[in-house]
């Protein structure tokens, strides 16, 4: 994350029958992902933000202007924040086509704003060739699109997006999510995104927040929140992974393979349409990681990386968890265990059983060997790099 003020300093407290928020966070340049259970807060976090909701006691801070503090009296009113808000559903006028649609949102555009043209709008979201049409007319994924668009229009300091891919198919979602990159890079819009996909937070998101029963059980960096095995209970056991920064360094035509460098140590995948030197991110997961403790001889697996563990984790492997993967399926209570590690730097995750960690004796310091199978890394799990400036 860039280094300097907040953009975004949230402290508050509400209660809504029986359930009470109490949370504090900052977020700084990019995305910053509110995750958690259902129920854990977020939508009420966002309207608080936005201020749709009010708090019984807080403070909310945006580029250094107070939106919010009940102890100095100030409660600027919802459309004087500058902040564009995209729901899970698109919420376009019916009768309007999509260029009044995205009009609309510049009524809310103050006089002396900077204010993005609509053609760069219309541009950044692929939107071009659907500005004549009525919402009835367009995908899911298109009408999401034009949502933001209208967000963006009002010429936001802030946009907040409450799992606006929620409602969306796979092939949607990913349709949309490279738009969503080139706001968080082009535009260099700060975001507040809700989601319940860790793929989606990896993928997007710069900051983490996790709400947990109305609290904030960590905020930070994704990378390094993604690493921490005792917040595993809260991410989502099955698909607990972690980010590797990597520049492709060739290909290996013969063999249908990518060579890849990271921090880590070099690493093949199967083959990707990218030129040498193109910055990539590549997520591992847990699962797919085997340790030994000796360096390993006669493998199938392409990738072995030199590393060290950091942390053996809390146990997992609670029944009916994740249904059908490794926990929800024959593990008996606490079979599993996590462990962190570190390969030339960069945080690693591995999941092994706790009788394998036994075996091996894996503890804090222990150098390992980390083997990553090829086919284990799948195309979907390797995604644009971040901009220099939000790397951490
Ligand atoms: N108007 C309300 N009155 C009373 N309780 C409410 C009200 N709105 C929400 N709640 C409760 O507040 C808690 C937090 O709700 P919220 O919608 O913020 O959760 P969430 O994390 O966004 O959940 P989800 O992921 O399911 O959308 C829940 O227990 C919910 O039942």
């Amino acid at each position: 994350m860039a280094e300097g003020r907040p953009v975004l300093e949230v402290d508050v407290s509400l209660t809504q029958g029986d359930f009470t928020l109490e949370a504090c966070f900052t977020a700084g340049q990019g995305v910053t992902a509110l995750f958690g259970r259902s129920g854990a807060g977020k939508t009420t976090l966002v309207n608080l933000i936005a201020g749709l909701a009010w708090p019984r006691r807080g403070r909310i801070v945006l580029d250094g202007v107070p939106l919010l503090d009940t102890a100095a009296g100030v409660r600027v009113p919802p459309h004087r924040r500058r902040i564009g808000y995209v729901f899970q559903e698109a919420r376009l006028f019916p009768h309007l086509t999509v260029r009044q649609n995205l009009l609309y949102g510049r009524l809310f555009a103050p006089r002396d704003a900077a204010r993005e043209p609509l053609e760069r709008i219309v541009d950044l979201l692929g939107i071009g060739a659907l500005l004549d049409r009525r919402p009835r007319h367009l995908s899911g994924g298109e009408r999401q699109r034009v949502a933001i668009g209208r967000a963006l229009l009002s010429a936001p300091r802030l946009l907040l997006l409450d799992e606006p891919l929620a409602s969306l198919d796979a092939a949607r979602k990913a349709e949309i999510l490279p738009y969503l990159e080139r706001l968080r890079d082009e535009l260099r819009l700060p975001m507040v995104q809700v989601s319940h996909q860790i793929e989606e937070v990896a993928r997007l998101a710069t900051t983490l927040v996790l709400l947990d029963a109305g609290r904030v059980a960590a905020a930070g960096p994704v990378t390094a929140l993604m690493a921490q095995p005792d917040l595993f209970p809260l991410l989502g056991r099955f698909e607990a992974g972690t980010m590797l920064r990597a520049v492709v360094e060739g290909h290996d035509g013969d063999w249908g393979l990518t060579r890849l460098a990271t921090a880590a140590g070099p690493l093949m995948v199967p083959r990707l349409e990218a030129a040498p030197g193109t910055r990539l991110r590549v997520r591992v997961r847990a699962r797919d990681l085997i340790l030994a403790t000796a360096p390993p001889q006669g493998l199938s697996a392409r990738n072995t990386l030199a590393g060290e563990v950091v942390a053996v984790g809390g146990e997992s492997g609670e029944p009916g968890e994740d249904a059908g993967g490794v926990a929800g399926g024959d593990a008996a209570a606490g079979a599993i265990v996590d462990v962190a590690l570190r390969a030339g730097g960069e945080p690693l995750l591995a999941r092994v059983t706790r009788q394998a960690a036994a075996e091996l004796g894996l503890a804090p310091g222990l150098p390992v060997w980390i083997i990553v199978k090829t086919v284990a890394v799948e195309r979907r799990s390797i995604v644009p790099a971040l901009p220099a400036e939000l790397e951490c």
